[in-house]
């Protein structure tokens, strides 16, 4: 079966890059793919988001911007490459390593001991009534998980389940202070704990089972 993003590709890339098990073939790390703006490009993506979520446009600028929206998917139409290629998930010197799919993060700390990191939820991550939802705190757990997962086993690893508590409500737009760790392993399961604290008050828990992967196997 071919996958969406080879289907969308526009642009040929090398074999070497190429997917051969797990969720690349080798942990990429780049400072450079897609160039200095790439970061500024995705912020200015995010921050769009966040005028979506509240803005409430006349039809004629419903228009106007889809208009706009349009000449900007057709630029990027051009610039298509694989998963394996692109610069989303690699860029270590970005927010969330440069996946816009991710609320934003900046690591602090990061080794086989666990990850310290900050995480700022944007308006567009709004569950309701001005605090965050609860599938986007979720979703930071996880990629931390995974990353405190990785760290440990210096491989990929799978969910097989994750657990949130939700402690109290979790703000948007404010540094929040989240922390993941392997608390034990057993063969190829890791047992992955996390919090999520707004200064001393604890907004969430998690606790997840990440799964090595074995070599190939997707
Ligand atoms: C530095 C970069 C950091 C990037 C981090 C990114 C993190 C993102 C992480 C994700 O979101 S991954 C996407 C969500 N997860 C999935 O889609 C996984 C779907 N499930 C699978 O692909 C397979 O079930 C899986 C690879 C996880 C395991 O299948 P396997 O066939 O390799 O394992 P197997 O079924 O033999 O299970 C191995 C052990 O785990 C146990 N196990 C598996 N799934 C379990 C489960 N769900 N709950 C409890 N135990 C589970 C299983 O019982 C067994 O225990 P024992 O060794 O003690 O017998």
């Amino acid at each position: 079966m071919t996958g969406a993003s080879e289907q969308a590709q526009s642009v040929q890339t090398d074999d070497a890059a190429q997917h051969t098990g797990g969720f690349r073939a080798s942990f990429d790390v780049t400072t450079e793919r897609g160039g200095q703006s790439y970061g500024e490009m995705v912020e200015q993506v995010r921050t769009f988001m966040d005028k979506v979520r509240y803005a409430s446009p006349t039809p004629d600028l419903a228009d106007e911007v889809i208009d706009d929206l349009k000449k900007l998917n057709a630029k990027l139409d051009t610039m298509l490459v694989d998963e394996w290629t692109s610069p989303s998930g690699t860029r270590i010197d970005l927010p969330s390593r440069g996946n816009i799919t991710l609320p934003p993060y900046e690591i602090l700390d990061g080794g086989p001991e666990g990850v310290e990191a900050t995480v700022t939820f944007r308006r567009f991550h709004l569950g309701g009534n001005g605090v965050a939802h609860g599938g986007h705190v979720a979703i930071a757990f996880d990629d931390l998980g995974g990353m405190a997962a990785a760290l440990k086993l210096g491989g990929v690893a799978r969910t097989g389940y994750l657990t949130v508590h939700y402690r109290s409500l979790t703000p948007l737009e404010t540094p929040l202070a989240i922390r993941t760790w392997v608390e034990r392993f057993e063969g190829r399961k890791y047992f992955v704990r996390g919090t999520l604290y707004d200064g001393d008050r604890l907004c969430a828990e998690m606790e997840a089972l990440f799964i090595a992967l074995k070599p190939g196997q997707a």
